[in-house]
């Protein structure tokens, strides 16, 4: 078991990473609770939902909370419902809420958490490759139809509990989705571990030794950035690589057409392209253009309108004056933001889609 200390401005907690470790599931939470709430989802409810029940502690009041499975539970009335639930099962400020699933859950269940009697503590305990990025480092959100997790707070958890065994059981669809943030992490952090994700094969199963080490590092990578900028003052934006054209294609194409992965891993094609247009330097488009294709990433999209798409851009979080930042790349390792005035966005982001082809 591979254990992480993470220091925020409120409060620190442990990331817990290894198989089977689900078993020792009481011994991780910090202190005694009398009232549990499982929120899962209907997919991960039928698969763990039992294990996690067997495992809390046996003293505790425990209920399960199950919302539909997809991105579309992130959704103002899920949220609603949840809290309903949260008062009908008599949870109060002592209270745990369980966070059980990928990162859908983790944003759902943490806002509810976050909001709930104005916050009482909650676990993630993830269940998809994706979820070492969004189980770490407190960010909880719903979507609204104008753009992704536009409601929401930072609110950290009180332990992550990430049992990799859980991970057998993931459609390759979602290693993909999970492995879009996994390589965004070696895009930001250095030259070595891209060039190890670059040479790893996701269609088959991932040797565990060193899926486990690339969900280590990548939480490393999240953990040292998320310790100096808690609340995205700067550096905390090198984190949204890839995310602010992903996240325009996932609000246009309508939430759960695409994974959150695919998408951010299609904007981070666009990212390094603009960051060669900008620097004039060469990045591995190749290469990565390469392992997207060979690991069966979509590399094309439906017809979507340059225009709709910048003015979702226009408003990601990242945006001042309604002037849209991207995180670009000096080079492997080296993440700035930069200011895209509309028009060089537009003819790049033409050149961009009608390279990449219609569906
Ligand atoms: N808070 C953050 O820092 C952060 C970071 C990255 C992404 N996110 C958010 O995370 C969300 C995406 O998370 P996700 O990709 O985990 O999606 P998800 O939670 O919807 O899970 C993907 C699918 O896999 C299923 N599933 C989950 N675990 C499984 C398992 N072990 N075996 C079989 N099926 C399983 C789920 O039921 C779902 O259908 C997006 O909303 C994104 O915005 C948040
Ligand atoms: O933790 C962060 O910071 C990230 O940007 C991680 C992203 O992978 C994640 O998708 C996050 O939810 C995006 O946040 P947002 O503030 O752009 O909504
Ligand atoms: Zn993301």
């Amino acid at each position: 078991m591979h254990k992480q200390l993470i220091t925020t401005s409120t409060n620190q907690y442990n990331v817990f990473v290894g198989n089977g470790i689900i078993e020792n599931l009481a011994d991780y939470l910090p202190k005694e609770y009398q009232n549990i709430m499982i929120i899962t989802d209907s997919i991960v409810h039928e698969l763990y939902t039992e294990d996690v029940r067997k495992y809390l502690p046996q003293s505790a009041q425990v209920s399960v909370s199950v919302v539909p499975a997809g991105e579309n539970s992130k959704s103002i009335e899920q949220y609603y419902h949840l809290l309903t639930e949260a008062i009908k099962n008599n949870l109060d400020r002592k209270s745990l809420i369980v966070a059980l699933g990928g990162g859908v859950i983790g944003d759902l269940a943490g806002f509810v958490a976050a909001t709930y009697m104005r916050g009482i503590d909650f676990v993630q305990v993830p269940t998809t490759i994706l979820a070492h990025d969004s189980s770490v480092g407190g960010k909880v959100a719903i979507n609204h139809p104008e753009g992704k997790n536009l409601i929401g707070n930072f609110y950290p958890p009180q332990a992550v509990i990430f049992d990799t065994d859980t991970l057998k059981t993931l459609p390759n669809i979602e290693k993909r989705s999970g492995y879009a943030e996994v390589i965004k992490h070696g895009f930001i952090s250095n030259e070595a571990f891209l060039e190890d994700v670059l040479e790893t094969d996701i269609t088959t199963d991932i040797p565990p030794m060193k899926l486990n080490d690339h969900l280590q590092k990548g939480i490393a990578v999240k953990a040292d950035i998320v310790e100096k900028d808690e609340k995205e003052a700067n550096i905390r934006k090198f984190l949204n690589f890839g995310h602010t054209l992903g996240h325009a294609i996932e609000s246009e194409l309508g939430y759960g057409n695409i994974t959150h992965g695919e998408a951010v891993a299609i904007g981070m094609l666009f990212a390094i392209e603009v960051s060669e247009a900008t620097y004039r330097i060469s990045l591995p488009y190749q290469a990565y253009y390469h392992w997207l294709s060979a690991n069966q990433y979509p590399l094309s999209l439906p017809p979507l309108s340059v225009q709709n798409l910048i003015n979702r851009m226009k408003k990601d979080k990242k945006s001042e004056n309604a002037m849209v930042q991207m995180v670009l790349l000096k080079e492997v390792g080296s993440p700035v933001t930069e200011t895209i005035s509309d028009q060089d966005l537009t003819n790049l982001l033409d050149n961009f889609l009608g390279k990449l082809g219609s569906e």
